[in-house]
């Protein structure tokens, strides 16, 4: 099936097949091409030009985009979305004068969602969590990464793993999923934390692997959750069942997990709310994408990531949502780059590359997402008819987007 995209005011985010990412000064560009058509055949990207090269092609279907702009979807390389019930109870705790901390240290936080997501059938975690799914892809994410981490048993947490796959393979968005068992030490374990790490990995990590359930392996590398230490340890198993890291770090304290994930060839290091100048030198050499989560900066009133600095170092930069109930239930993307915009001063071109194409990177979908080209899969959305597209972050909080096509399927 031909789909083909006429006068788009301006076709966004235009890159060859060999660029993966985008670091530094590059971030400022987002190359585009004005009074643009672009054809979608099938799930593939097959053609793009300007108005006036556009031969006589016979497509089953037109858009006309006239006003409009048209860009990749976004990549959402960080969430949770599989999870049970919410945590709002948490929410209001938290306005009344407790801490994200408190809140954890008195059973709630991560052990609260999961006693729930224990307790939940997976028919009904499946549902729960494709609801949430069929929400961010009418909000123009087209790929996404989930993590397990809600379970903190090995049935649990295969559980929700198997909900992951099964959404990935329902829905045409595509799904990478990351093995989170060390999330939390949950209450079996109290005081025992080495005692779950082993479990996690002579018990856990096998069967996650057997089974085929995951991509990547995370850790909550923070004071109060895993050191260092476990997190070279758990990466280290990890790698022999050839689990490449994608870790949480530096959300409230730098304690060095930048320099464990690069060590261990992350593909990304995520959060870094807190970062030192000794992590950013450790990132310069390496291929690890940083990954910002404003939204869970503004939802914990928390420092957001020095984005500006990162990328002013040279590197490049991710951003995510993070959706999860406890620290970010929101999976909009449209508020991720507006944020990143207000909050950590990225101009709208390096908002969009870091939602786009460092994104895929940071779940290993460069080759295949993140841009506009050829052979490239069919991810795209028509905003509304807007003055630019520095209008998108400028009108925060509104819906911009009009049409959202994921692998060559219209998201009604
Ligand atoms: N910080 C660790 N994990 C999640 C939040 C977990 C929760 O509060 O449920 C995050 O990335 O913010
Ligand atoms: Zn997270």
């Amino acid at each position: 099936m031909k789909l083909l995209l006429t006068n788009i005011k301006e076709l966004l985010q235009i890159r060859e097949q060999d660029t993966k990412k985008i670091a530094g000064g590059a971030m400022k560009e987002l190359p585009s091409l004005k009074n643009a058509w672009l054809l979608l055949e099938d799930n593939t990207i097959k053609d793009f030009g300007t108005m006036d090269s556009l031969a006589d092609i016979s497509a089953e279907k037109t858009i006309d985009c006239t006003g409009k702009m048209v860009l990749p979807t976004w990549c959402d390389s960080h969430t949770h979305i599989v999870y049970a019930g919410n945590r709002e109870q948490e929410f209001v705790d938290r306005i009344n004068g407790l801490s994200y901390q408190e809140i954890a240290e008195k059973g709630g936080g991560i052990l609260n969602s999961a006693k729930k997501l224990q307790e939940t059938h997976e028919e009904d975690l499946y549902k729960q969590s494709a609801q949430r799914l069929e929400q961010v892809m009418r909000m123009g994410t087209g790929a996404i990464e989930i993590k397990s981490g809600y379970g903190l048993t090995t049935e649990a947490e295969l559980k929700m793993l198997r909900v992951a796959k099964k959404l990935g393979d329902n829905f045409p968005v595509t799904v990478k999923t990351t093995f989170l068992g060390a999330h939390a030490v949950p209450a079996e374990f109290k005081g025992d934390k080495d005692g779950y790490l082993n479990h996690i990995i002579t018990n856990m990590l096998p069967k996650v692997a057997q089974e085929n359930l995951a991509d990547y392996i995370d850790i909550f590398c923070e004071k109060g959750y895993f050191s260092v230490e476990d997190t070279h340890k758990l990466l280290q198993a990890g790698n022999s069942y050839g689990l490449m890291p994608k870790i949480h770090v530096n959300q409230f304290n730098a304690i060095g997990g930048v320099k464990a994930g690069v060590v261990h060839d992350a593909l990304s290091v995520d959060h870094l709310e807190v970062l030192t100048n000794a992590d950013i030198s450790v990132l310069q050499n390496s291929d690890t994408m940083p990954v910002a989560l404003p939204s869970c900066s503004y939802f914990l009133s928390i420092p957001y990531t020095p984005g500006r600095e990162l990328i002013d170092a040279g590197l490049p930069l991710a951003l995510a949502t993070d959706y999860n109930p406890g620290s970010t239930p929101s999976g909009n993307m449209n508020f991720v780059v507006a944020t990143a915009c207000i909050k950590m001063k990225l101009t709208p071109e390096e908002a969009i590359n870091a939602a786009t194409l460092n994104g895929a990177y940071a779940m290993g979908l460069s080759d295949t997402h993140g841009s506009i080209t050829k052979g490239k899969n069919a991810s795209v959305m028509v905003t509304k008819e807007i003055p630019s597209y520095a209008y998108l972050p400028y009108d925060f909080g509104n819906n911009n987007i009009e049409t959202v096509i994921i692998n060559g399927k219209t998201i009604e």
